[in-house]
């Protein structure tokens, strides 16, 4: 008999399947702390949360028969995904059900700001007939800025034409060529910073997006810009929005989801006249509730039966006879995809994996899974992993091409990974060093042998005297210490390719002062911690 535990208020009926089996029983215990759960959690077999529940390091560390914990929603950013991962839990997610609720909820926080309906609400029903307050604006030909064009925001996208808005749209994977399928026009985030009348957000909250909108980006906002947020609390800085508002910059804000939650009964949001807020509601619908529920039992089921199942989010695939030839190269692959992903400066159409020497013999799947995540985890996150960073590829309309090649430039094994945009190519190839592990030896057109970890400068610059004293004592001179450098040019002269180690991050201005250096024509920090 296999015991689930449900610490989130769950639908009822999307759990009655769960209920119904004869092998299992369900037992519902919401509210519980951390020290509660790390109490009983050693009982259960499979745990069900929402977003409330923090799956911690140390829940999953007590949850000694735990095989799945199933999160009945989109985001996993409450449940420990490496400790699970290290605990061999499974963790599944159900990333569709609550797309459509989550949109509508999205739409009808920009109705509410545009006619201040929370605020004349109020008033009404404290007996004040006052109609000169809540002077609102339409929505028809209002230019609406969405960032991040996944599931949610395209479907906002989709109802907002609907509104007779134009809409401009940012997401790292929105090619033009999907843009133009999805009707709405392809944007930088500046440019919807400085040009759209309303601007909703629905990306992942990842390192990349934290603070996406902060002091910079009001500063150079339009005026009367209105907010929208039903993501994730944290992609707008909380206080610098605040100011904004108070400085008569943005004309309002309806938030669904703060940094904390739930917010300190100080915060500023909550008695702010120009700030709609709501407690998470976002996926809290009848139909999403039942949706995500059933979508993450069945799985549960499933999983706890063995038998096959999907929307793993941190569970290899990989089959047992190829593990131990592709094992060892499991990391080089994804860093590889890591650093190539941060060279290029548009979205990816194309991304080529050339397998060179014994390991074009494998049959290479799971590698190039590693290899694909890299890619992608740079503007996903966590929301990316080796079980589905294929789909999520091909669901941006990415086209993944696979190479093999006996030849190997003298390296027993040679990965190389490229990728295509609109216009630039970008390339970087790898392999494991005997006694040294993971090597990049190519760059573009560019032999080198960088280890890939930590902190990572990529200068493009002209060769010619005194270019690495000049980047050398910048550096010095800001208190960036170089751990490693390499040089490399195509002929005396010509172009060349400077890669450092450092040991903390270029402050912007230093970055900025490197750009300028002559001789410099390109730079890139890239991140491989
Ligand atoms: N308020 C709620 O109750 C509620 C309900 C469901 C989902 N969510 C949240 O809404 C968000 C979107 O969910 P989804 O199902 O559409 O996810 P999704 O993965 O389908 O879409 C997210 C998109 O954001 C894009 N992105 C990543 N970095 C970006 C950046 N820097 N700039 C612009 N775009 C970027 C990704 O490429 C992706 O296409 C997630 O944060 C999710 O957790 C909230
Ligand atoms: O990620 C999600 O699915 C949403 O944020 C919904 O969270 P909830 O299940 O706690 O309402």
């Amino acid at each position: 008999m296999y015991k689930v535990l449900v610490s989130d208020p769950i639908s009822d009926m999307g759990i009655q399947q769960l209920v119904d089996a004869a092998d299992i029983t369900v037992e519902k215990k919401t509210g519980l702390s951390e020290d509660e759960l790390v109490a009983i959690i050693a009982d259960y077999d499979a745990l069900l949360v929402r977003s409330q529940t923090r799956v911690t390091a140390r829940i999953l560390e007590a949850a000694t028969n735990l095989k799945v914990v199933g999160r009945a929603g989109v985001g996993v950013d409450n449940i420990d995904l490496e400790a699970a991962t290290k605990r061999g839990v499974i963790v599944i997610n159900a990333p569709d059900g609550n797309t459509i609720t989550t949109c509508e909820h999205a739409f009808a926080m920009m109705m509410a700001l545009s006619r201040h309906i929370p605020q004349a609400h109020m008033k009404t029903v404290q007996g004040v007939w006052d109609r000169k307050s809540f002077l609102g604006v339409e929505l028809r030909n209002k230019t609406l800025g969405v960032l991040g064009m996944g599931r949610i925001g395209s479907e906002v996208a989709k109802r907002a034409k609907a509104f007779g808005m134009d809409i401009l749209a940012y997401d790292p994977f929105l090619t033009e060529e999907r843009a133009e399928k999805l009707q709405v026009k392809l944007a930088s985030v500046d440019e919807i910073i400085r040009t759209a009348d309303f601007m909703t957000l629905h990306t992942p909250l990842t390192p990349e997006t934290r603070h996406m909108i902060s002091r910079p980006q009001f500063e150079v906002m339009k005026k009367g810009m209105r907010i929208v947020n039903c993501a994730r609390g944290g992609l707008v800085d909380e206080l610098a929005l605040v100011e904004a508002i108070d400085q008569g910059i943005v004309a309002g804000a309806a938030f669904d989801v703060f940094e904390e939650e739930p917010p300190r009964a100080d915060h500023p949001f909550l008695n702010h006249p120009k700030i709609v807020v709501t407690p998470h509601l976002g996926a809290s619908t009848i139909e999403a509730q039942e949706n995500v529920a059933v979508d993450v039992s069945e799985q549960v089921l499933l999983i706890l039966r063995n038998e096959p199942f999907k929307n793993a989010v941190n569970m290899p695939h990989v089959p047992a006879n190829v593990l131990n030839k592709l094992q060892p190269y499991f990391k080089l692959g994804e860093q590889l995809g890591v650093f190539v992903s941060q060279m290029v400066e548009e979205p990816v159409q194309e991304i080529t994996v050339k397998y060179s020497g014994e390991l074009s013999d494998f049959d290479t799947q799971p590698l190039t899974r590693y290899i694909i995540k890299g890619v992608l985890s740079h503007h996903l996150g966590s929301d990316v992993n080796i079980i589905n960073s294929m789909h999520l590829a091909k669901s941006r309309d990415v086209n993944i091409t696979i190479e093999k090649s006996a030849a190997t430039k003298g390296f027993t094994n040679l990965l190389q990974v490229t990728l295509k945009t609109k216009n630039e190519q970008r390339t970087v190839a790898g392999t494991l060093l005997n006694g040294y592990g993971e090597r990049i030896v190519q760059i573009d057109r560019f032999t080198v042998d960088v280890a890939p970890e930590g902190n990572i400068l990529l200068i493009a610059h002209t060769d010619k005297p005194g270019m690495i004293g000049n980047v050398g004592s910048l550096l010095g001179n800001n208190d960036v210490n170089i751990a490693t450098m390499q040089v490399s040019r195509s002929a005396a002269g010509a172009d060349a390719i400077m890669v450092l180690s450092v040991d903390r991050v270029v402050p912007h201005d230093v970055f900025q002062q490197m750009l300028k250096v002559n001789g410099i024509v390109k730079a890139r920090e890239i991140d491989l911690i």
